[in-house]
């Protein structure tokens, strides 16, 4: 059965994709994807019983999938990681930097701690995973494909400060490793996704979220397939020469200025 695609059947035959939090959402709908359109893919987050049971149904679709439980914010977990697909499975070619998330809250109630855990999940984690990906890449001559889902960063994020500091750094980041990486074949991009229908939304107010939407040039929430094949687009061969980009699938919320978050 499978998603809807434009791609063609066995495009990523003999490719193996990583994703963080491949098991739930957005990244599932990539794991999905990828994995039907010929890649092995290998799912990454901190919860096994999610991640055994996205790998079941994936593999009841005959996709070839496998899951490794770690926590990205953890730097020698992330280690563990690429030693286990180096050792296991000879290395991978695509890494999708998709597990992240946040808390919605005025700037003035977030605590030092609270803003570390954010700028440590969505940066510090997507660091963490990027740099240990390249190293394996550059020591094996291989070359690969790296994907930071972030936000769709509109000119601010009221209410979600944490979050939008912490994407901005990666948008960032997402250029500058283009530039220092790609002598070594390893393209470099972003995705900014506006307001995605996944379970990740559930902590948001509803109201906040229609009126959000109501005013979109495309006055609707996107799919998780919708961001899934704008990855396959940038993984593919058609992506071969685009790097240090960000690419927003979001129905025109980056041009419509900022919304309160919360
Ligand atoms: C229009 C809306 C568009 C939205 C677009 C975006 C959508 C998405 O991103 S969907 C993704 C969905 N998933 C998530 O966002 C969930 C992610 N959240 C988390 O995983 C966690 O909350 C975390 C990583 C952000 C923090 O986890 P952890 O380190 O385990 O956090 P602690 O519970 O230990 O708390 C640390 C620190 O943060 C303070 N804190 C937590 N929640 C809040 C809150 N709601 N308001 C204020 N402060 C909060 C907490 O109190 C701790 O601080 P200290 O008390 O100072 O220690
Ligand atoms: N839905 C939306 O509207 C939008 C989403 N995004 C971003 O897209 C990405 C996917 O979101 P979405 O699918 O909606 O929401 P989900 O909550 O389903 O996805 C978040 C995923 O990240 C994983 N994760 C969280 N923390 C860690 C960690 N420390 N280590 C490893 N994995 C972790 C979670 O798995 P586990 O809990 O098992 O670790 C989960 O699978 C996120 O980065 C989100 O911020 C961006 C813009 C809009």
């Amino acid at each position: 059965m499978g998603q809807e695609t434009i791609f063609a059947p066995q495009l990523f035959k003999g490719k193996t994709a990583l994703i963080t939090g491949g098991g739930t959402g957005i990244g599932l709908a990539i794991s999905q994807l990828l994995g039907q359109l010929g890649a092995h893919v290998i799912l990454v987050s901190r919860t096994a019983e999610t991640l055994e049971k996205a790998v079941t149904d994936l593999r009841s679709e005959n996709i070839q999938a496998d899951f490794i439980p770690a926590n990205i914010r953890k730097e020698q977990e992330v280690e563990e990681v690429f030693e286990k697909v180096s050792e296991r499975w000879g290395g991978c070619d695509f890494l999708i930097n998709n597990a992240g998330g946040q808390f919605a809250a005025p700037a003035l109630d977030i605590s030092a701690n609270g803003f570390r855990a954010v700028v440590d999940l969505n940066l510090q984690g997507t660091w963490q995973m990027s740099s240990a990906f390249a190293r394996m890449l550059i020591e094996n001559g291989r070359a690969g494909r790296i994907i930071n889902i972030v936000l769709c960063l509109k000119s601010g994020m009221p209410g979600m400060v944490h979050a939008a500091a912490a994407r901005a750094g990666v948008v960032n980041m997402t250029k500058t490793l283009a530039y220092e990486w790609g002598s070594h074949g390893i393209n470099v991009n972003a995705i900014a996704p506006g307001t995605i229908e996944t379970s990740g939304l559930q902590q948001y107010d509803s109201n906040q979220l229609e009126q959000s939407i109501n005013r979109l040039p495309i006055s609707r929430m996107g799919k998780p397939e919708e961001v899934a094949e704008a990855a396959a687009y940038l993984l593919s061969p058609a992506g071969s020469y685009i790097t240090g980009t960000t690419l927003e699938i979001d129905g025109g919320e980056h041009l419509m200025g900022a919304t309160n978050q919360v």
